[in-house]
């Protein structure tokens, strides 16, 4: 039985992203996916924990909280910050090649921002994951991108994927914050809710 039916409270993910589907299914709710079209522009001179904030509450900003007032509704958004610069998805395999690039050898921070919106109120948060990846060849870069294309992911990466298995040297925080959702911190703030 999903887990959300016991107090009754329709949620809806606000996200095209099947990873994020996922996670919710796996955190064991019932819910319905409603996708909008957002604005994901960001003003450059803010933080980057304010940005992904920000593109997260624009999000949910297109469910009106009248129509949508008892129902639960979650969006979020994802993005990496190595040495200052803020990744998201790249434009195309150049980028996305210049983005691996500058992450193999090195530590990243990845941010997912979440924005909550129940009975008019709105609530959100930003969880933080701590990455290291080993150094990486042109030629595995190359290889990666050829065979997952990993152009709908910030920082051009999926942790889950091949890049993941043999590139990763540490994680700390929720491996799931990277994969798009901070499952168990959801689960709390819900609970709060
Ligand atoms: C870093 C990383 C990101 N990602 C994904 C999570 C997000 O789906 C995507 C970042 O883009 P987002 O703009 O956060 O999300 P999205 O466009 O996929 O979906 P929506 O805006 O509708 O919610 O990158 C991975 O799957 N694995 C990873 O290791």
């Amino acid at each position: 039985m999903p887990i959300n039916t016991l107090k009754d409270i329709p949620i809806i993910l606000g996200s095209q992203s099947p990873r994020r589907k996922e996670l919710l299914q796996k955190m064991g709710f019932d819910f319905q996916v409603i996708v909008k079209e957002t604005d994901e522009h960001f003003d450059e001179q803010q933080s980057p924990q304010e940005i992904v904030k920000h593109i997260a509450i624009n999000k949910i900003l297109g469910f009106d909280s009248i129509s949508f007032h008892d129902a639960l509704v979650i969006t979020a958004d994802t993005v990496v910050v190595c040495r200052g610069n803020i990744l998201g998805k790249p434009r195309d395999e150049k980028e996305a090649f210049q983005m691996l690039n500058q992450l193999q050898g090195d530590s990243h921070t990845v941010l997912t921002a979440v924005a909550l919106q129940y009975q008019g109120k709105l609530h959100s948060f930003v969880e933080e994951t701590r990455v290291a990846f080993y150094p990486l060849s042109e030629q595995e870069i190359l290889f990666y991108l050829e065979n997952y294309r990993p152009f709908d992911k910030a920082g051009s990466y999926g942790i889950q994927e091949w890049i993941g298995f043999i590139g990763i040297k540490s994680i700390t925080g929720s491996y799931e914050n990277v994969v798009g959702l901070p499952t168990a911190r959801l689960y709390q703030e819900m609970k709060k809710l």
